[in-house]
């Protein structure tokens, strides 16, 4: 049997002023036929991802890419081709999207992806549609439960979307309360509030998902909630990248990328070993470790989602 060659494809995640995505459906006959995606295609001799991404979505939508930043790599085989699908994310455009080939297109809100029939690759794809590029922790370094709602409120004034409560030094009643109220307020808010604790422990509390420290990760055999809540986990090397993977988790958190002072004994990663460990697994991550919102960019350019922090985010 001949070995497949991996066929690189440049795909956009579109975004617009509603924070809507643009998707499309690919045509009957081809490959993954019938079935959405987001609009993009195989990358041409001698072009780069950003180039084939340009004329591709000048091809198939007369779109004119401004503005657009690396989201995720994702390797998938399928029985007859193996893909590398690089996918984009598109800030800035000009002209209004047409289906130049006859594919009908839709904006759809991120959330409401998962409504939609994609090819096997996409599922991570999808995943990181859905997420920012920050991901703030919450973490009870005083112990004191007023504090940690004022945290709250904070990160929540500034926008941050997508918030971790990890209060291992409240005692049970304290701490039940505290998720209790965290979780509605982060509701209301439109804001995704993973926990940090036993996924069923948290199956009574209306929170967005669980948060798996690395041990919990390595001790289980699947899966601990359906797909409707979210699953991360915390990783710090390949094996546990892998175990994610396997079990299926919709993001993980890997540290730590620089010293920092919480984990002054810890090896930190650096960029390099980061970007390759990224490359590895079909999974959305984030970089943590002595980083702040300012490193965003810089972690992007190294595959990441974006950035994970506690001190930072609270600066
Ligand atoms: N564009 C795109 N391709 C995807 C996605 N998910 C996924 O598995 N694929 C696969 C399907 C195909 O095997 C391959 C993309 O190839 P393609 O047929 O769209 O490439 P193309 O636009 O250059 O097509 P063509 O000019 O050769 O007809 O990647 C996705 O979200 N977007
Ligand atoms: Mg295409």
């Amino acid at each position: 049997m001949s070995t497949c060659a991996e066929l690189h494809v440049a795909a956009g995640v579109i975004r617009n002023d509603l924070g809507q995505v643009l998707i499309a459906r690919r045509a009957v006959h081809v490959d993954q036929g019938n079935l959405w995606e987001f609009p993009g295609g195989k990358l041409e001799r001698g072009e780069t991802a950003r180039q084939a991404l340009c004329r591709e979505l000048h091809e198939e939508l007369n779109l004119k890419v401004l503005e657009a930043s690396p989201l995720i790599r994702v390797r998938h085989a399928y029985p007859e081709r193996h893909v590398l699908l690089d996918v984009w994310q598109v800030h800035r455009f000009e002209g209004s999207p047409i289906g130049m080939q006859g594919q009908p297109i839709r904006w759809v809100l991120p959330d409401e992806l998962s409504r939609f029939s994609f090819p096997a690759a996409n599922r991570p794809i999808v995943a990181a549609a859905r997420l920012p590029d920050r991901y703030a922790i919450l973490d009870d370094d005083t112990g004191d439960d007023a504090v940690l709602r004022e945290r709250l409120h904070r990160l929540v004034s500034r926008g941050i979307s997508l918030i971790q409560l990890r209060a291992r030094r409240l005692g049970m009643p304290r701490y039940e309360a505290l998720a209790q109220y965290a979780a509605e307020y982060c509701r209301a808010q439109r804001v995704t509030l993973l926990m940090n604790a036993d996924s069923d422990w948290v199956s009574g509390i209306p929170v967005a998902g669980v948060h798996l420290t690395a041990q919990r990760l390595m001790s289980l055999r699947e899966r601990p909630l359906d797909e409707a809540r979210w699953v991360a986990a915390s990783c710090h090397n390949l094996a546990e990248l892998r175990q994610a993977e396997r079990i299926g988790v919709d993001l993980a958190v890997l540290a730590p990328v620089q010293p920092t002072p919480t984990h002054p004994h810890a090896v930190p990663l650096g960029w390099q070993t980061f970007a390759e460990l990224v490359d590895q697994v079909n999974i959305p991550i984030f970089a943590l470790g002595g980083l702040s919102p300012d490193d965003i960019d810089h972690a992007k350019a190294h595959g990441a989602q974006g950035v994970a922090g506690i001190r930072g985010f609270l600066r």
